[in-house]
């Protein structure tokens, strides 16, 4: 496997892979040459004739990044990697490239798509609809037949109560209760959340 960058998150992302032999981590590759190592793995600048026929998991935490890395590698992306911690209905659709961090759990008829990140202890209630490139950040709480539309970033312990309807590339801040639809691109801060600007997203 190639894990496409080598950050902060590629580091969860490892212990993911070996919390279930998924699979060996073959290289990890970033564009930045000033970084030469990763834990105890050696990082490379450039793809190679060898990796070609490797899976790949993109481990860039923003979302529109991975998203244009996504589109420009165009490679074989892995099934979801989930930690084995996490707990996850059988009854549940996810997307390539999505990562389960631990102790996450996602209920029956919930759909997440590709490119995601669940991250550590959040929880993904039943029938909630997430679309491509989502963060669902630490400890936050997507309830019942929530929403999520594409690219947005839900802040650490934040909450939404049921049946929301989410915009894209939506950022909600650390802490939030969301208790209204939140329009496309809007930065939404505290409890009852409201909006105090929007995200200027180019080429999305
Ligand atoms: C594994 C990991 O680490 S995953 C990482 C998870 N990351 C997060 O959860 C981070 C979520 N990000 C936030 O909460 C950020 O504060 C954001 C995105 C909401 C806002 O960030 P910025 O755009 O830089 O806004 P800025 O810091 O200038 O704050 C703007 C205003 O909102 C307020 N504000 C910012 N964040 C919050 C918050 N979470 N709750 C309440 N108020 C907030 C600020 O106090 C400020 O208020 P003021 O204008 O009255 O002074």
């Amino acid at each position: 496997m190639i894990i496409y960058g080598a950050s902060g998150h590629a580091k969860v992302i490892i212990d993911i892979i070996i919390s279930q032999d998924y699979d060996s981590i073959d290289f990890i590759i970033d564009d930045d040459r000033s970084i030469n190592k990763l834990l105890d793995f050696k990082v490379t600048h450039d793809l190679t004739q060898e990796m070609v026929d490797q899976i790949a998991v993109i481990a860039i935490g923003n979302n529109l990044t991975r998203k244009v890395v996504a589109n420009k590698i165009q490679r074989l992306f892995c099934e979801a990697l989930v930690h084995k911690s996490a707990v996850i209905s059988e009854n549940t659709e996810i997307g390539k490239g999505t990562v389960i961090m631990p102790n996450a759990v996602i209920n029956s008829a919930s759909k997440i798509g590709v490119h995601c990140i669940i991250n550590t202890g959040s929880v993904i209630e039943h029938d909630v609809v997430i679309d491509n490139y989502v963060h669902v950040s630490p400890s936050a709480t997507v309830t019942g037949n929530v929403k999520i539309g594409e690219g947005s970033h839900i802040g650490a312990a934040a909450t939404i109560i049921p049946g929301i309807k989410i915009g894209k590339w939506v950022t909600i801040g650390a802490g939030a209760v969301i208790i209204n639809d939140i329009p496309d691109f809007a930065v939404v801060v505290g409890t009852p959340g409201k909006v105090i600007k929007f995200n200027t997203i180019k080429n999305e």
